[in-house]
């Protein structure tokens, strides 16, 4: 099911230069002289290649601070004079885009609200064609990867090549210590999907306090992500919108200072000769683990038979709790995570249960 998307490189649009996209700014553009200044220091951190600030704020209630409107858009192109920080914000209607473009905005996103909702994004999407500028899709606020990259589709139809996707975790109603659940593996189906396309992770966002900013973002490194695009306020205490999750700009330059970039492919030969050669054994392995499945699935189908043709339960509870208690006895010995094994015994057994239901429904008791 790999998806193509037509769009061109990050290094195409963004001179990345080997190095992460880092974009950083307020959560909202609240009065000009808290927007500039922030720019000012951010952009004299030397780790900042893109400055953001939300103008039109979607919130959850009304009454909250929806955004300080079009005259942010004015500050925002102030700072970009100022500082030669290109510049982004958030649209979320035909209108914004319009007037994001006619203020010289450099790359727009759609919002995880937005993405939600196919109606929004192909009135987005229909204000871009004939606009060459980049786009970065945020993902919905739900778990669902068809709508990320059905949002994504929509844009890249409207004719934009220039496009990334924006990694902000996913709502949930149960509360754990992230304001939304990372999900790595939605990610990462993305990333396999549509190999060529930039992810840029949002740890504020995710994390929804400055704390865990610093595991989230490394986390993203680490899981070949493009950039990061974290909220930078001068002063977080007094920040109108998200107070809890910025940070100053002296502390994004030592939270990046501290992160290591990695890249897919090392130049180093040595390592890359011993990395075939561990693959090599892994191979091997995987090919064996493969073979051992098969020959337990055709005993699975065995005791199906007999128990299809003696009218014995598929299911046997004793049995299956014997075998979690045992296996995962001896995985802890060998040093396996508790947790891995019973999800992988317990992926055995849904498969073993399904084998045996083809079998016990396939050929009745009195043809046998
Ligand atoms: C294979 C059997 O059927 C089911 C599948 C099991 C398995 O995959 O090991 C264990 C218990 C049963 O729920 C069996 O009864 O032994």
């Amino acid at each position: 099911m790999k998806q193509t998307l037509d769009i061109v490189p990050l290094t195409s649009w963004f001179d990345t230069d080997e190095a992460p996209l880092i974009i950083a700014g307020p959560c909202s553009a609240e009065t000009e002289e808290q927007l500039v200044a922030t720019a000012h220091l951010l952009a004299n951190t030397g780790k900042v290649n893109v400055l953001r600030a939300g103008i039109w704020k979607p919130r959850t209630r009304p009454g909250e601070f929806e955004g300080i409107g079009s005259i942010g858009l004015q500050w925002l192109r102030r700072a970009k004079e100022e500082t030669g920080l290109p510049i982004t914000t958030e649209v979320a209607t035909a209108k914004h885009v319009e007037e994001a473009l006619a203020a010289g905005v450099d790359i727009l996103w759609v919002g995880a609200r937005s993405t939600a909702n196919p109606f929004t994004v192909q009135e987005i999407a229909d204000a871009l064609r004939g606009v060459d500028v980049p786009v970065m899709v945020k993902n919905p606020v739900n778990p669902d990867l068809s709508l990320w990259l059905g949002a994504l589709e929509r844009v890249n139809r409207a004719g934009i090549k220039k496009l990334a996707a924006i990694h902000r975790g996913f709502s949930s109603y149960e509360k754990t210590s992230f304001r939304n659940e990372p999900m790595w593996d939605i990610a990462i189906q993305l990333k396999t999907l549509v190999p060529d396309l930039p992810v840029i992770n949002d740890p504020s966002h995710i994390c929804g306090n400055r704390e865990l900013i610093p595991y989230i973002a490394q986390k993203a490194f680490d899981m070949d992500m493009q950039g990061l695009i974290i909220e930078s306020h001068i002063d977080p205490a007094v920040a109108w919108t998200d107070a809890k999750q910025q940070v100053t700009p002296q502390a994004l330059y030592d939270l990046l200072a501290n992160l290591t970039f990695r890249h897919a492919k090392s130049d180093d030969p040595i390592f890359e000769d011993k990395l075939a050669q561990l693959r090599v054994d892994i191979d091997k392995l995987d090919d064996q683990i493969i073979k051992i499945l098969s020959d337990r699935m055709r005993i699975v189908e065995k005791i199906g038979e007999y128990k299809r043709d003696n009218n014995v339960t598929i299911l046997q509870v004793s049995r299956w709790d014997e075998i979690i208690h045992k296996r995962t006895n001896v995985a802890q010995a060998l040093k396996l995570d508790k947790d891995f094994t019973v999800k992988l015994l317990e992926l055995i057994h849904n498969e073993s249960i399904r084998k045996q239901n083809e079998i016990m429904n396939t050929k009745p008791v009195a043809e046998a």
